[in-house]
């Protein structure tokens, strides 16, 4: 049997939840110098910087010996010049390891009233996030806000937490503020924390922690899906899969959402597939944007592969290492999913030599 990691999903769960109240908190009242431009041109906000500082100050207390693999790092907040968005960062990362929840409280993992850190603290939380990665032990890894265009946009984005052991992803969280609990049944609001253990099945909670529905990715025939894919045209290719949506006689437009929401939508029946192929600049996948959608899609009875029919491997570093794409959907429509981005590939090679 497998192992349960049930303080470590309790930990997780705590920690995700908190700060969706924090990133839900914050985009109301998000106002124009609280965004910055990484070096890579993508944009971080006070939202992405405090959620990582509260989630990794809750891991670094509850599990000190693990290392963190988190998407943002303090340097710009440590310069004098960042001294307004660290206040900012600070406060709201407090407010949110003190407030007082009826669940999930627990004074051994820093959170609750009285928990408050200092400014030190909560940077040097936020660069707990700086490791390395590795094959071999435990260590899980924070993307704070995933899908930050989204976020911005008021759409969906997530806040995202696994735990990775050997390589492998044993538990995988997704908190999904913007996202209909029952997209069936609009009365249940939005709100979703999407959760898998490895061996012990998939399931969503709402933001409350209450309604825990196990979740299973029903059959369904090829032609029935819509792709899952990106909103940016730039980290993955729309019309690519356009030709395989086309190889498989789908007829159903694509449904666009940021973030791995996307994941917690296919295991939960919605859509059928997710498939995200490079666009040809080189890109490579990081590891905190597929963990915690891998587990949860696995969980629910889903493959995902990459383009050669590979797993993804969480070992080797921060990122995936060369980028072949990400196909993910139920056990029975991925082979042919994956068969016809073989040919659409082939496709593309020989009209390129042409
Ligand atoms: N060129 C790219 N190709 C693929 N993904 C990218 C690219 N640039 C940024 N991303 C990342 O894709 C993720 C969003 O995924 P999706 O498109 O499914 O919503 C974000 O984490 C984003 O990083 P960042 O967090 O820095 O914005
Ligand atoms: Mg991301
Ligand atoms: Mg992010
Ligand atoms: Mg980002």
């Amino acid at each position: 049997m497998s192992l349960s990691f049930a303080t470590e999903k309790q930990v997780a769960v705590a920690a995700v939840r908190r700060a969706c109240l924090l990133t839900s908190s914050v985009f109301n009242k998000l106002v124009k110098n609280e965004t910055l431009t990484k070096g890579d041109k993508s944009p971080v906000t006070v939202g992405d910087y405090a959620a990582q500082a509260l989630i990794s100050s809750i891991l670094s207390r509850a599990f000190p010996e693990d290392p963190i693999v988190g998407e943002e790092d303090a340097s710009d907040l440590r310069k004098p010049s960042g001294k307004e968005l660290k206040d900012r960062i600070v406060s709201l990362a407090n407010e949110a390891l003190t407030s007082e929840l009826a669940l999930g409280d627990n004074k051994d993992w820093g959170i609750g009233p009285g928990s408050e850190q200092t400014d030190a603290e909560l940077l040097d939380a936020i660069d707990r996030g700086n490791y390395e990665g590795s094959s071999i032990g435990r260590m899980w890894t924070i993307d704070p806000i995933d899908g930050t265009k989204g976020f911005l946009r008021g759409e969906q984005y997530a806040v995202c937490l696994a735990l990775i052991v050997d390589s492998k992803v044993q538990l995988g969280v997704i908190g999904c503020p913007n996202l209909p609990f029952d997209p069936k049944d609009p009365s249940k609001g939005t709100g979703c924390i999407f959760v898998a253990v490895r061996g012990h099945g998939a399931e969503q909670l709402t933001l409350t922690l209450s309604d825990p529905t196990p979740l299973s990715i029903p059959s369904t025939e090829a032609s029935d899906i819509s792709f899952l894919e990106s909103v940016e045209a730039a980290h993955s290719s729309h019309s690519f899969n356009d030709r395989v949506a086309s190889l498989l006689s789908v007829t159903r437009s694509p449904v666009r959402m940021d973030s791995q929401a996307k994941y917690g939508c296919l295991a939960r029946g919605e859509g059928g597939a997710y498939l995200r192929m490079p666009t040809g600049v080189g890109y490579r996948e990081k590891i905190w944007d597929h963990a915690s959608g891998n587990i949860l899609v696995e969980e629910a009875g889903g493959i995902v592969t990459d383009s050669r029919g590979q797993p993804l491997d969480f070992g080797i570093g921060r990122t995936l290492g060369e980028n072949y794409g990400v196909i993910a959907a139920g056990k029975d429509v991925h082979p042919l999913i994956l068969a016809a981005v073989q040919k659409a590939q082939a496709e593309e090679k020989a009209k390129a030599k042409a």
